[in-house]
């Protein structure tokens, strides 16, 4: 047995807003990959991901049958005869490993599933982001089922709001564009449910919802609406704002390690720094108006450019 390749993502704008009812949207990333598989050899990886299939699989069947009924006793067979997910997609680092995992499972064992190659109403959408939301849930304690979405899909999604979700093109990259859009290892895995919970916790006090709905959210939707247009003067002008936002509310997202270069980026332009998916570690996104000067100011840094403007 080898299923098919699903990809990881980049959650361009919108991780944490999208929970609530911000723009978001989200690329796949195809650097990365994983599919379902038989061993051949045990390894403690394998063996591991096995195990990991094996709890997940208990929780799937407790799933509410109106909303999705997989194919049980198959998906336990296939765990008993050495099942696991063969993914290169580094787990803890926002590019969405659990996210592939749910769409290869949801692919597999589904029954009645949406397929791709069916026209993909907006509702038809919408209801493969609630299962995925009840699928990842699992793993992130709520999910907004994006990354899963995405995984499935391998096209960008663009969220408009909570029910609101569509396909979406995203303006051709320039090969020799100065600007980029990168990834910088932050060399710490993170774990996407505890940041999750804090989130959920601060989102209790008043002042942190009004801060995430007059500024958070306000500059995400900006970020997402820029970077649809194609204007990246504005674009840039808002990711500083996000980007600032950030450093002053989520810095428990952020490792403490990195504050620093966060805020020189900040006062010099060079580059901006924002959150990849719910942070803690793994990977930090990074944007930049001329790439060759945010190399230079983070040359201790191996970076991977995902995008070029
Ligand atoms: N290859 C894999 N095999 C089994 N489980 C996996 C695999 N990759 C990811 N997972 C599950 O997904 C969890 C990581 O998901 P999460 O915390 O959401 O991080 P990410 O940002 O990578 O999606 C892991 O703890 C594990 O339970
Ligand atoms: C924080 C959040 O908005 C994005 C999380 O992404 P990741 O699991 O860190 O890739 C949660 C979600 O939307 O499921």
């Amino acid at each position: 047995m080898k299923g098919p390749l699903f990809y990881s993502k980049i959650l361009l704008f919108g991780e944490y807003g999208i929970i609530k009812d911000s723009k978001g949207l989200s690329i796949p990333y195809s650097f990365y990959n994983g599919a379902l598989k038989l061993m051949d050899t045990p390894t403690e990886k394998t063996i591991k991901s096995n195990e990991s299939l094996n709890r997940y699989a208990a929780y799937l069947a407790t799933i509410n049958p109106d909303l999705v009924v997989f194919d049980v006793v198959k998906l336990n067979a296939d765990i008993d005869a050495g099942m696991y997910f063969d993914s290169s997609i580094p787990q803890g680092y926002g590019v969405g490993s659990s996210g592939a995992l749910v769409a290869a499972l949801y692919d597999e064992y589904a029954q009645d599933k949406i397929t791709v190659l069916e026209n993909l109403t907006r509702e038809k959408l919408l209801k493969l982001k609630t299962i995925f939301s009840e699928m990842e849930s699992f793993f992130h304690g709520k999910s907004s089922g994006l990354d899963p979405l995405n995984s499935y899909l391998s096209i960008p999604i663009l969220i408009n709001s909570k029910d609101n979700i569509e396909a979406t093109g995203i303006p051709s990259q320039k090969s020799d564009g100065k600007g980029a859009v990168f990834l910088i290892d932050s060399g710490i895995v993170g774990e996407t449910a505890p940041m999750v919970q804090i989130f959920m916790e601060n989102m209790k006090q008043e002042g942190f919802r009004n801060m995430i709905k007059d500024q958070f959210i306000k500059h995400t939707d900006a970020c997402v609406d820029d970077f649809l247009k194609g204007d990246v003067k504005s674009l840039f002008k808002n990711t500083k704002q996000l980007s600032k936002i950030v450093l002053n509310h989520f810095k428990p997202m952020i490792p403490q390690q990195f504050h620093d270069l966060w805020k020189k980026g900040l006062e010099s332009n060079d580059y901006y720094l924002k959150l990849c998916g719910s942070g803690g570690g793994g990977y930090i996104l990074g944007f930049a108006e001329d790439f060759e000067k945010a190399k230079q100011a983070l040359h201790a840094y191996k970076l991977e450019v995902v995008y070029n403007f």
